[in-house]
């Protein structure tokens, strides 16, 4: 894929987040792109001349029929034959909070029916904030160290990002998808405490079972999480900079820079 990959940063109309991502990306050592979803669909730009794909955090569509339903519906019966294509050949894909939104509701993520039932490809959801309300904060994320996710690989110490939504409440359709999506390894992130420990509110701004901030399909290759990492890009962007040592960068950083290692070993 060459030295710098080329990262096709997704929008269409609401979403908002993409410059932050093409910045992560860019930091990350990716060479961002952004593209509006019109011209893939009619075939002025295609996705397998990209690396990786980004689909970044807003309010596409106005959050019209639940946050993400629409972009996913346009993912799916517009886009369907190239995502699928570009995530079996292993592309690492990112989406982030709308955009894990609409990756659950494509059916995208977690990519693979959990419970043997095979009416609907969707066995996990977002829904509204177990508080009643949207939800803007600094949270802290810790990686699970037993997930097949590229892009948390190696991540041992916890992530604090921002979060800001109203429906990024994650559940699954029963407690069995809910351990298969464990046993499978493709709960990638999770909100913890301050000192490490379960999180109750607001350490989970949500109210998301298993406290899961985050998933993956079982490639590995494709993540979806509530968070904004790329908000927690530079080191000045966490709330408290001035007031602890500087870091070298944002801790989200590392799973931008994370995929773009992997997608430049592919
Ligand atoms: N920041 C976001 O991407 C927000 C996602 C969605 N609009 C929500 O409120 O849940």
């Amino acid at each position: 894929m060459g030295k710098t990959p080329r990262v096709l940063i997704l929008r269409a109309a609401g979403i908002n987040r993409n410059s932050d991502a093409a910045l992560a990306i860019e930091l990350a050592g990716g060479r961002p792109e952004m593209v509006h979803i019109n011209r893939l669909i009619a075939g002025e730009r295609r996705l397998m001349d990209y690396a990786m794909l980004v689909v970044p955090g807003g309010f596409s569509y106005g959050d019209h029929l639940g946050a993400g339903k629409l972009l996913a519906i346009d993912l799916i019966h517009c886009l369907g034959d190239q995502i699928t294509r570009f995530v079996a050949d292993g592309r690492p894909v990112i989406g982030i909070c709308n955009g894990f939104q609409a990756l659950v509701k494509a059916g995208i993520l977690p990519g693979i029916q959990l419970d043997g039932s095979s009416d609907t490809p969707q066995s996990v959801t977002l829904t509204d904030n177990a508080s009643g309300r949207f939800e803007c904060r600094w949270v802290r994320l810790a990686a699970d160290p037993t997930s097949v996710c590229v892009f948390t690989r190696g991540i041992e110490r916890p992530l604090e990002v921002p979060v800001a939504h109203g429906e990024g409440r994650f559940v699954a359709r029963n407690d069995a998808t809910l351990a298969a999506l464990r046993a499978a390894g493709l709960v990638a992130l999770r909100y913890i405490a301050a000192n490490g420990g379960p999180p109750s509110y607001p350490e989970n701004p949500n109210g998301s079972e298993d406290h899961i901030a985050g998933i993956c399909n079982p490639g590995g290759n494709v993540l979806g999480l509530m968070p904004h990492p790329e908000n927690a890009a530079l080191p000045h962007q966490h709330p408290r900079w001035t007031r602890e040592p500087l870091r070298n960068e944002g801790d989200g950083l590392a799973l931008f820079r994370n995929a773009i290692r992997y997608a430049q070993g592919m």
